[in-house]
């Protein structure tokens, strides 16, 4: 298993170990006592999966109370994932990161609580599953507009496929950091 840092602290790409042979390959997906030794040490309490087609974009979105953190992957097909800090009060607050999550490089984003999240489909389709460390609370549902031009996400789609409440969320700037990052104790 391989751990890659990205420009952002506590958001780790993963490249698990493969194992190939004539009947095809086989991959273990998730192991708590191997993630925890990269400070992946979340208990994980509800596994999700979207089915989406391509052009399509699902975010950004996250709790704000009770935040999740987040083990993705692309099961079936190319998207590209992006995690924004907002963390009031982080050093990279506001800053974004996005990695190529496929079929073919079997990668995993782990994303840790207080970053908003999305990702938008490059193939004709893709299965996204993921791991989330609490569970749906939709209530406690926060979003920020995809094209805000103060994160400045570079999306390799221009005119995507996005949910009307997705289309209707506000700007970074106009969130207060309560209506951010305000995790229970
Ligand atoms: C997230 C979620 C949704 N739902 C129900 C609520 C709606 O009736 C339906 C579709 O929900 P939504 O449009 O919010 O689905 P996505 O746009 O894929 O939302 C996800 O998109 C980004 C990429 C994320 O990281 C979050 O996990 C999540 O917000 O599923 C549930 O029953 N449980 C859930 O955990």
């Amino acid at each position: 298993m391989n751990i890659i840092t990205t420009s952002i602290e506590g958001i780790l790409v993963i490249e698990p170990k493969v194992f190939k042979d004539n009947r095809g390959f086989f991959m273990e997906t998730y192991q708590q006592h191997r993630y925890s030794e990269f400070g992946i040490n979340h208990t994980f309490v509800q596994d999700n999966l979207s089915f989406s087609a391509r052009g399509t974009l699902r975010g950004l979105h996250f709790q704000v109370t009770r935040p999740q953190a987040k083990l993705v992957q692309a099961i079936t097909g190319e998207i590209f994932d992006v995690a924004v800090d907002i963390r009031p009060g982080s050093p990279t607050f506001g800053k974004w990161t996005g990695i190529h999550l496929s079929e073919q490089n079997k990668r995993q984003l782990f994303i840790p609580e207080g970053f908003a999240h999305g990702f938008c489909v490059l193939s004709e389709i893709a299965h996204f599953l993921y791991k989330c460390s609490d569970v749906y609370q939709p209530d406690d549902e926060g979003g920020i507009l995809w094209s805000d031009p103060d994160i400045g996400i570079d999306w390799p789609v221009k005119n995507p496929v996005i949910s009307d409440k997705d289309r209707k969320y506000p700007h970074l700037s106009d969130l207060l950091p309560e209506q951010l990052f305000s995790p229970e104790d």
